[in-house]
């Protein structure tokens, strides 16, 4: 079983992500850490020195190797993963897709905190950042929401989380 889940910045892919892979007892990765450890430096750092285009390579590269070498595993995306080369279908059919679709207002809060760790968000003022996050959920809509789970609650516990997962 494969679990994959998407969703905006600051939807919480990183938080449920270890919770889930600890719970269910299966290996739990975090594509960007992935993607940092492989490149020696962080994300930041690569989209300075590199740029989005070799990220997003890098991006869809290390998708598909921790994919093909684990067949029971969380994986926690980043917000653009599902956004390109088609890989929100290449998630769907290796695995279940659960999109995290978390209110804007707690994106907002929660990245008004955390500008720094993403380099897309850098130098954006409050006002610039909420205009942002609209904008940028609103445009990729059309990936998120071809995933096969969708959680609207973002105030819910580990065990709930699991049961909307799982249909239960
Ligand atoms: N359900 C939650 N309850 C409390 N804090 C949360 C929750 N989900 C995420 N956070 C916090 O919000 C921030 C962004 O979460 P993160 O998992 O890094 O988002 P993502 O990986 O989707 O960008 C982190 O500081 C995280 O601890
Ligand atoms: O939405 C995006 O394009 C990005 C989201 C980030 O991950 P999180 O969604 O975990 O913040 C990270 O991959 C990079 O900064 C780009
Ligand atoms: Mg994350």
């Amino acid at each position: 079983m494969r679990i994959y889940l998407i969703g905006f910045m600051g939807a919480g892919k990183t938080y449920w992500g270890r919770q889930l892979g600890q719970k269910l007892g299966i290996p739990f990765f975090d594509l960007d850490e992935l993607i940092e450890d492989d490149a020696g430096k962080s994300v930041n750092s690569i989209f300075e020195e590199e740029g989005e285009e070799y990220f997003r390579t890098r991006e869809k590269e290390i998708l598909y190797m921790v994919t093909e070498s684990h067949d029971s595993m969380v994986l926690s995306c980043g917000g653009g993963a599902p956004c390109f080369f088609n890989n929100i279908d290449y998630m769907n059919q290796k695995g279940i897709t659960v999109w995290l679709n978390t209110p804007i207002d707690t994106l907002l809060s929660r990245l008004k905190e955390e500008k720094h760790t993403r380099p897309l968000l850098k130098g954006l003022d409050d006002e610039a950042l909420r205009a942002y996050i609209i904008k940028k959920s609103a445009d990729r809509r059309i990936y998120y929401e071809r995933a096969k789970i969708k959680i609207d609650d973002d105030n819910l516990d580990l065990d709930n989380f699991i049961k909307l997962i799982f249909n239960e």
